[in-house]
């Protein structure tokens, strides 16, 4: 066993020269070894990444809301997913209902006719409005009375939701996309925070006018969105090297958004700071991790945008909103895999959703 702990170390030490880590001072910032109770070695190694690791746990505890028999329906937040379509209907299912296994008291999906039975039928807990149409089913000359109608039941909606998830499983029909913008607009007028992933994504490098400049606009890229971000804002490739630098630049030139990308670590910046969440996840890549990480910030989001002027906190709630996310997200991977290991799906990781979240932050 040590001789095979000696040469993991022997390949991470290779590794880092190989990233140049040989010329900082302080290695051991290069490579955290973990040994756990299973006496399993795990290893999280970073690229040379300068980004202050978050202090997420405090910060998640601190964003928190109290429970208590004085509160209401809803206080404790009200989202919406807009995704889901003939193709997807899993994604946005795991955005909202992680949403709720989070602690928002109501969560919506805005998704098309086809997919709204299908997503009804995983849950009774999810109000799922059945709106969004794409271009297969609406005849040329119809679309423009569709999307006058699609604006305005959303809008019958839109003062009462804390957070909008614009993308989870929304597909890409040009159609549907655009009847999307509009939502986002009216959106954006009505200062409702908006978590942007998945073909949200796609939409908003494409349409970069959606969001910039908006501070309540949160990016939630994986290696493939952010890698499509880097091209078309700042016309370059990703540089892992000088990886903090150029994601604060890419948040700064969109007019202060807040950009959490994902991997290995979280790194996340609204323009002005990098904050890392580095904490260990799971192992396993099973589809849907990251729709979860999109219900869970928008929660958090609309949590820290109540308590953050009584907390006093430096950061934006954005900020806090993807730092207690993220934080909480890897933890429960890592309860699920701890249980499940290779069999670890994206419903498990749901299941510890509520189990996570009450070691960081007790009830009472
Ligand atoms: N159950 C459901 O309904 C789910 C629905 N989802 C919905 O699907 C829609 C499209 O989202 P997406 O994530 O599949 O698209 P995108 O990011 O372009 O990836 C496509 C391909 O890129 C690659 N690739 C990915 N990561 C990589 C990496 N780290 N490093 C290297 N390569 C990497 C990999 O390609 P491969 O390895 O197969 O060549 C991967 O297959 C969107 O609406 C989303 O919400 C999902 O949420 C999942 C659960
Ligand atoms: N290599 C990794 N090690 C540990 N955690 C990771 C790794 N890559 C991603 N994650 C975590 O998994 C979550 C989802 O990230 P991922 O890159 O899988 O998103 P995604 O591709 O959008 O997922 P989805 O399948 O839902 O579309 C994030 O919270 C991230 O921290
Ligand atoms: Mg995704």
């Amino acid at each position: 066993m040590q001789q095979c702990y000696g040469s993991i170390i022997r390949r991470q030490r290779h590794f880092i020269r190989c990233l140049g880590g040989d010329r900082c001072n302080n290695s051991s910032s290069d490579t955290l070894l973990l040994l756990n109770d299973n006496t399993r070695m795990q290893s999280v190694m970073s690229r040379s990444n300068p980004a202050i690791e978050a202090d997420a746990l405090s910060i998640l505890r601190s964003i928190s809301p109290t429970l208590d028999s004085t509160k209401h329906k809803g206080q404790a937040g009200k989202i919406a997913v807009v995704g889901g379509c003939r193709e997807y209907t899993g994604a946005p299912y795991f955005s909202a209902i992680s949403a709720l296994k989070i602690g928002a008291d109501l969560s919506h999906v805005i998704c098309t006719k086809d997919a709204a039975p299908v997503i009804k039928s995983y849950s009774p807990e999810l109000i799922v409005h059945p709106l969004l149409e794409e271009s297969y089913s609406v005849r040329d000359e119809d679309r423009q009375s569709v999307a006058t109608v699609v604006l305005a039941e959303v809008d019958k909606w839109m003062e009462r939701f804390d957070c909008l998830v614009i993308g989870p499983g929304l597909g890409r029909d040009p159609f549907l996309l655009d009847c999307v913008s509009d939502i986002m607009k009216h959106a954006r007028r009505s200062n409702v925070p908006m978590v942007i992933d998945g073909d949200g994504l796609f939409l908003v490098t494409n349409r970069l006018d959606l969001v910039s400049g908006y501070p309540l606009a949160v990016l939630t890229p994986n290696v493939n969105e952010y890698k499509r971000l880097v091209q078309k804002v700042l016309n370059c490739e990703v540089n892992d090297q000088d990886g903090p630098e150029q994601l604060l630049s890419l948040a700064s030139s969109i007019g202060g958004v807040t950009i959490l990308r994902k991997g290995q670590s979280d790194n996340i910046s609204d323009g002005k700071e990098v904050r890392s969440v580095s904490i260990f996840g799971s192992p396993r890549r099973c589809g849907g991790q990251g729709d979860i990480l999109s219900g869970s910030v928008a929660v958090f989001l609309a949590w820290a945008r109540k308590l953050v002027d009584k907390e006093g906190h430096t950061l934006n709630p954005t900020m806090l909103g993807c730092i207690a996310g993220s934080a909480l997200m890897r933890k429960a991977a890592s309860l699920a895999f701890e249980d499940k290991k290779r069999s670890t799906l994206t419903t498990d990781i749901i299941e510890c959703l509520g189990r996570s979240l009450e070691d960081i932050c007790p009830v009472g």
